[in-house]
């Protein structure tokens, strides 16, 4: 028995049953993972994955931002709002909210803020267009008002190994004081096994990736290394997926390379709102930014490591043409 789940006050009865059907494994930080929809999430995740999926009305402007956990998802955040919001706040701007917000509040995540509240079905119809959310749900999981909807999503995944570290730094680091520390090699097995948040990765990655060949005016995939090496081609890139292309005018100030500063990991990682802020109650803001680097994995894995996740990421993503620079 999932004891943490009775003390849960923001759980209805009936999720909570239904929770406690499903098949578990042993969490990051929290007691366990549920298998909900073919992926792994937390208890509280679940409840609001089902009350978007009930009531979410999407709208052709929509803006997501589609990722796996702890590949960019801050970085790309800031990234869509920066670019998105040019015309309303300029880049060089000392009141642009970047400044003052984590990427997290400009960009709110589905499962956490927007549907977090279980007794609110929050009203979405006033929010200023274009709306912009954030999610780490799986594509199959969405709801068909996105799937039918000409709405944007912009995906980014990172190479496996780097993720699996910053992954399990992350756990670390936010996990609440009661439970044990995960060491490397149980967190390694359970990734492997897919048994990680919103995974397994591999299900994650390919469901966006084959949409975006089928879609891709609708669906931008993205990689984190790509984006390390040519930030400025891949914000081009991103501009041109959201219809809004940056003029030859605006290359010519500088409002790509701005945009780039603004959102840098030296940057965003100095700012007072990053350094002291909070995501909610949850976490500090400060474990978002770590290193920001590719290649991190090698000062972590062993060797036989190393084999197996390559053995992995070869069964299961080898045939689909999806590859990764991993340093
Ligand atoms: N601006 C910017 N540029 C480049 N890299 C950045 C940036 N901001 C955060 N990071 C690095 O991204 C990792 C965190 O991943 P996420 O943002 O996806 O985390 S989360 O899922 O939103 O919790 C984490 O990677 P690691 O350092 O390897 O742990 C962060 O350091």
């Amino acid at each position: 028995m999932d004891e943490s789940i009775e003390e849960q006050d923001n759980l209805s009865q009936e999720m909570k049953e239904m929770i406690l059907s499903l098949p578990r494994e042993r969490g990051w930080r929290t007691p366990y993972l549920y298998l909900f929809q073919g992926f792994w999430c937390q208890p509280a995740e679940i409840q609001a994955i089902s009350t978007f999926q009930n009531h979410f009305q999407a709208k052709k402007s929509d803006v997501f931002v589609a990722t796996v956990p702890k590949s960019g998802t801050t970085w790309l955040k800031a990234l869509t709002f920066a670019i998105i919001n040019r015309q309303n706040h300029f880049i060089s701007s000392k009141n642009h909210p970047l400044l003052s917000f984590n990427p997290h509040d400009l960009v709110p995540f589905i499962e956490y803020t927007v549907y977090g509240k279980h007794d609110k079905i929050p009203d979405l119809s006033n929010i200023q267009e274009p709306r912009l959310f954030g999610t780490h749900i799986p594509f199959d999981s969405l709801p068909n008002s996105i799937k039918d909807s000409n709405c944007k999503i912009v995906y980014i995944c990172r190479n496996p190994f780097d993720t699996f570290i910053s992954s399990w730094c992350f756990a670390n680091k936010i996990k609440p004081p009661h439970l044990p520390t995960l060491n490397l090699e149980d967190a390694f097995e359970m990734y492997c096994n897919g048994s990680v948040g919103f995974g397994p990765f591999w299900n994650h990655m390919l469901g966006y990736w084959n949409e975006s060949k089928e879609r891709p005016k609708n669906v931008l995939f993205l990689k984190y290394e790509d984006m390390k090496e040519d930030v400025h081609f891949h914000l081009k890139k991103m501009a041109e997926f959201f219809n809004c292309p940056f003029t030859l005018e605006e290359e010519n100030e500088g409002v790509v390379e701005n945009i780039i500063k603004l959102c840098s990991f030296e940057k965003m990682k100095e700012l007072e709102i990053n350094k002291i802020g909070t995501f909610g109650r949850n976490f500090e803001n400060k474990h978002l930014f770590r290193k920001g680097e590719i290649g991190d994995w090698t000062n972590h894995l062993s060797p036989s490591m190393v084999d197996k996740l390559s053995k992995v990421i070869e069964e299961k993503l080898g045939g689909s043409g999806l590859k990764f620079r991993m340093k």
